[in-house]
């Protein structure tokens, strides 16, 4: 394969990616970056942890360098936590240019973004819903003179799911110029290939990692039979097993929703495992504390909801567990991505129940491959069942407490990030009011105890007066 120089990078560039530990380009890179260079559209389809973030990155800043200004380009990517990590690529790759960029994601203050974007960064990288309401609440910026445009895990960002990106990209699409070059990359593209092929005007550049790569050749792929009932203590014997036979190791356990990642959370910590939850009812910072913690080996598992199943690069992974079968295939491919990354080896244990049969055979027939029973000793299983599933309930009916709150509290901090305004600033405003109106409270309290005495003292005077005056004038009716 093509050295990086020859791919048509400038020197400085190639030392960069060299320091970065990029010595030669993988092939996504090989492919993408000439004809990016040349200044073609792109639409790059490559196996999940095989370089595509460097594969745009690289070109961008080249053409940057040759002409700085900003805002030059435009990331879009799906989930917030992604677009810290593309930004730290273009921070590393990018520094002897002085880059500044800007990262813009919903659950931080979108005044401080605003300022940051009024600053014409070189490059922006954001989510589409906070990126869109930034431009229908304010003219700070302007996205006019935008060369690039990229959609990272471009499929994500088009297909209508829960999360519907439809609308906010609208607004984007309207904002930046018609002549741009667009970038599109995911490892999952193929479904929505058609949509973007219209987004991607000037003759796109179409690569597509061959099918029988698709899925990495170092992961194993296996599942486990289950019956529901038992699955808990099923994913407790397999972490226990894998602490006892690894120094070095971390895992992370993909759950169907956000509550089933929160209990999972709670009932590992029960049995003393170092776990930390990700998922979207979390409040922004604690997600991003979360994912510090878990990347820099302080906990060893990440409990996850699929918020994190796109994109993140976390090298140290070696297992991928997923407590549920994945109702897609495509997002099984990406969830099983987060291991086995950049050469590194992986594997992937898949829990199917009696009812998830189909959807183990969709994956095989999309990934091409069968899945392999993982064998468990089922005795060691037992022996913990019952304290699991107690453990498991106990843990429900902690979150049943403190569920209700939580969600209240959620939903009213979604609402307020809706409606432009920063919940923690006015969660402070709230608490100084309430403190102002107690301190109130308590002097008019006071001030009417005092009325009251006052008026009480009056009375007692009058009273006393008027004895005074009936004792003067009938002395002897007071015998
Ligand atoms: N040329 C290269 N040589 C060695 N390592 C590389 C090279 N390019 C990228 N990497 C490393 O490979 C890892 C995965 O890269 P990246 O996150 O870009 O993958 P991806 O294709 O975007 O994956 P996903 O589809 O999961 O988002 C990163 O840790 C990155 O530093």
């Amino acid at each position: 394969m093509a050295a990086f120089r020859e791919l048509g990078l400038a020197p400085w560039l190639v030392e960069q990616a060299r320091q970065m530990g990029l010595s030669r380009p993988t092939a996504v890179q090989a492919a993408c970056i000439p004809p990016i260079l040349q200044g073609r559209d792109c639409l790059g389809c490559a196996k999940t942890g095989s370089g595509k973030t460097a594969a745009f990155v690289l070109p961008v800043l080249q053409v940057l360098s040759e002409d700085p200004y900003g805002i030059f380009c435009l990331v879009l990517t799906p989930t917030r936590e992604l677009a810290y990590q593309i930004a730290e690529q273009f921070r590393v790759l990018g520094k002897p240019l002085g880059l500044k960029d800007c990262v813009v994601v919903g659950g931080l203050d979108m005044v401080v973004q605003a300022l940051e974007l009024s600053r014409k960064p070189h490059v922006v990288i954001a989510t589409p819903g906070r990126l869109a309401d930034h431009l229908r609440s304010s003219n700070t910026f302007s996205l006019k003179k935008l060369k690039f445009l990229i959609l990272d895990e471009a499929d994500r960002l088009l297909e209508q799911g829960c999360a519907d990106f439809t609308a906010d990209l609208e607004v984007i699409l309207e904002a930046v110029p018609a002549r741009r070059q667009t970038l599109l990359f995911s490892a999952t593209l193929t479904d929505t290939l058609n949509e973007l092929k219209s987004l991607a005007m000037n003759k796109p550049f179409f690569w597509e990692a061959h099918p029988a790569f698709s899925l990495l050749s170092h992961l194993l792929t296996r599942y486990l039979l289950v019956p529901e009932a038992v699955k808990d203590a099923y994913l407790v014997h397999l972490i226990q097993t894998f602490q006892d036979e690894h120094e070095d190791w971390s895992i992370i356990i993909f759950t169907k929703t956000c509550k089933e990642c929160q209990i999972l959370n709670m009932m590992l910590r029960k049995f003393s495992f170092p776990s930390v939850a990700l998922h979207s009812m979390m409040k922004q910072r604690q997600r991003f504390a979360a994912l510090a913690k878990f990347k820099s080996s302080i906990f060893k598992i990440l409990i996850a909801t699929d918020v994190a199943a796109r994109g993140l690069d976390i090298p140290t992974v070696q297992v991928v567990i997923n407590h549920n079968t994945p109702g897609l295939p495509k997002i099984y491919i990406h969830r099983v991505g987060r291991t086995a990354r950049a050469g590194r080896n992986g594997i992937s244990i898949t829990m199917v129940t009696q009812y998830d049969i189909h959807l183990v055979h969709a994956i095989e027939e999309e990934i091409k491959l069968k899945l392999q029973e993982f064998s468990v000793e089922e005795k060691l299983v037992l022996n913990i069942l019952n304290h699991v599933n107690v453990t498991r309930r106990e843990c429900e009916i902690e979150l049943e407490y403190m569920d209700f709150d939580e969600k209240k509290e959620i939903n009213k901090r979604k609402q307020m990030i809706l409606e432009g305004k920063d919940p923690d600033l006015e969660e402070k405003r709230k608490a100084e009011l309430a403190k102002i109106k107690k301190k109130n409270n308590k002097f008019r309290e006071k001030v009417q105890q005092t009325l009251q005495e006052r008026k009480q003292l009056q009375m007692k005077r009058k009273l006393q007066k008027k004895i005074e005056r009936r004792n003067k004038l009938h002395p002897k009716e007071e015998k």
